[in-house]
């Protein structure tokens, strides 16, 4: 029986999405597995000529999913640059997301929640599933509270067919004070998470799993060693455009892992806009570099 009819257990009325790694998949051939970062920060809608306000923030996002019309996989939301406008910003990412959805995207709030479990719960029914109240397909989150206090989270994704993204290692330097640190057994934190992430998705035995990994596409080849922890992750790699890296850099360094990444890219094409013709292009340029890249290996 297709996934996207199983039901649950117990329960006759809700059909199983589908899971989230087998849409990104699909996306990823018929589309390209591009992440188009979705940043409305106040120096861009200025930059664009709009009002840093509730209405500008929506006619950029509006404008940028115009010019991805129906060519991308995955759109990630950052929730900081929503949050900013308080309730309005966050009716706009609402909007945002059902619109990418209705374009056939997945939509991944990148939030970076984390807090003990208790309080997760609260974010997972904030973030993750039609019936969530954000509606994402996916939503990142850190783990320096414990692995274990991300379990609500974790497991509303499993039952919901969505993806949660751990960072285990950040494309920013400064990060790699905490994650390079040393655990007694000699692996350095991102090395332990990217462990116990793996650990988590064998028991679904299912491929690749619904734990994702963030992991930045800045990482230089010495430090790429952590992805060969997370076979059975898809791997969220910001930092593509603005921050240096490129499509090329993700292919060489991330090996084996490339084929399940998802290269994420915000400035590099938000800052084309207003123009649509100006963002397409920037889009099809990077959606192509991910496609090529990937049907490569
Ligand atoms: O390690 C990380 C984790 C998340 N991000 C987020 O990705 C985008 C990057 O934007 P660019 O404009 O493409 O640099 C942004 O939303 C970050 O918060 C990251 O950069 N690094």
């Amino acid at each position: 029986m297709p996934a996207a009819v199983r039901r649950e257990s117990g329960n006759t009325s809700r059909p199983v999405a589908r899971r989230f790694a087998d849409r990104f998949v699909d996306l990823a051939q018929a589309r390209s597995p591009l992440c188009l970062g979705l940043d409305p920060s106040e120096d861009l809608i200025r930059h664009w000529g709009l009002d840093d306000s509730v209405e500008g923030m929506h006619r950029f996002c509006q404008t940028v999913l115009e010019a991805a019309a129906d060519e991308i996989a995955v759109v990630k939301p950052q929730c900081g640059f929503f949050e900013r406008l308080g309730p309005g910003g966050m009716d706009v990412m609402a909007k945002v997301i059902r619109q990418a959805k209705s374009q056939g995207a997945l939509a991944l709030i990148d939030c970076k929640r984390g807090d003990f479990a208790r309080t997760m719960t609260g974010y997972a029914q904030a973030m993750l599933g039609d019936d969530s109240g954000f509606g994402g397909d996916a939503m990142t989150v850190t783990a320096y509270l414990g692995l274990d206090a991300l379990r609500p989270v974790i497991d509303r994704a499993a039952a919901c067919g969505a993806a949660v993204f751990v960072v285990v290692r950040s494309s920013n330097a400064d990060g790699h004070f905490l994650q390079k640190a040393m655990h007694d057994d000699g692996r350095t934190v991102a090395e332990a998470l990217a462990d116990s992430i793996t650990v988590i998705n064998r028991e679904t035995g299912e491929g690749i799993g619904h734990v994702g990994a963030v992991i930045g596409a800045t990482i230089d080849a010495a430090d790429s060693t952590v992805l060969d922890r997370l076979p059975l992750s898809l791997v969220l790699a910001p930092g593509v455009g603005a921050q240096g890296a490129t499509i090329s850099d993700v292919k060489a360094r991330f090996g084996r892992a490339a084929k399940r990444t998802l290269p994420s890219v915000s400035r590099a094409i938000l800052a084309k806009g207003p123009s649509v013709a100006g963002l397409r292009t920037a889009i099809r340029r990077y959606r192509d570099e991910a496609w090529a890249a990937n049907s490569e290996q």
